[in-house]
């Protein structure tokens, strides 16, 4: 029997020289990213900030595939979990519905799905809603329905456009305690974040200005 070793990964996430621009009427072409770089490594929990337009969801979108660059590369190594700034859900299917459909999407077995759904439930505070149609469903709690869907496969690196806007305080921490529980596991994520207050729970800050990604 021969043994392979997997390396030991450095990244999990790595783009480079990433650019994009929007037309801006008939001549005109807006240039949002100007060349921005991001490297996530195992286990790193990294905050995205960045003044109103300067480009943070536009540079999201582009780093899980959701949108093309003009230029640049991101390379991912391991499963992506995103969560968009708007939650993406379909009016008629209960929180359950939507994490059997999900978990079929990402080949989960049903048993390994139903044990992270009651977990994330759990995890998360929404366990009344399961047999709730999303149409019904508060934007708090349509926010964390989106975020367990981003979770149910565990992903390597998880990608979050704000996602505590609308959680309540509570939720708000168990938010908190959900990233860190991922940090431990070696899991990473990077999250778009206005709040100053929450800068201290990163390990480190990227500014995303003039087009390009600095570190703060
Ligand atoms: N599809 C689009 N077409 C044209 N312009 C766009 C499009 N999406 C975003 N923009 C523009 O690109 C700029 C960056 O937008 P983006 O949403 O990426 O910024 P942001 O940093 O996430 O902003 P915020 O903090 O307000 O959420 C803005 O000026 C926005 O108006």
């Amino acid at each position: 029997m021969t043994t392979v070793e997997r390396p030991v990964r450095t990244f999990v996430l790595d783009a480079a020289g990433i650019e994009k621009s929007y037309r801006r009427g008939l001549r005109h072409r807006q240039n949002i990213l100007r060349g921005a770089d991001i490297t996530l490594r195992p286990g790193e929990v990294v905050g995205l900030v960045g003044e109103n337009g300067s480009g943070k969801s536009t540079f999201m979108k582009i780093l899980v595939g959701a949108l093309r660059a003009d230029a640049g590369t991101v390379v991912v190594d391991g499963k992506l979990g995103y969560c968009p700034q708007e939650p993406v859900f379909y009016e008629r299917l209960t929180c359950d519905e939507h994490f059997e459909l999900f978990g079929r999407a990402y080949r989960m077995s049903p048993a390994a799905e139903r044990r992270a759904r009651r977990e994330l439930y759990a995890a998360l505070g929404f366990e009344r809603y399961a047999s709730t149609r999303a149409d019904r469903l508060s934007g708090g709690t349509l926010a964390k329905l989106n975020l367990g869907l981003a979770l149910l496969a565990d992903p390597e690196v998880l990608l979050l456009d704000e996602p505590y806007a609308g959680f309540d305080w509570d939720t708000y921490v168990k938010f908190w305690q959900l990233v860190a529980q991922r940090r431990e596991q070696g899991r990473s994520v990077l999250i778009i974040s206005h709040f100053v207050a929450d800068e201290e729970r990163f390990d480190r800050i990227v500014q995303l200005r003039d087009g390009r990604a600095e570190p703060r």
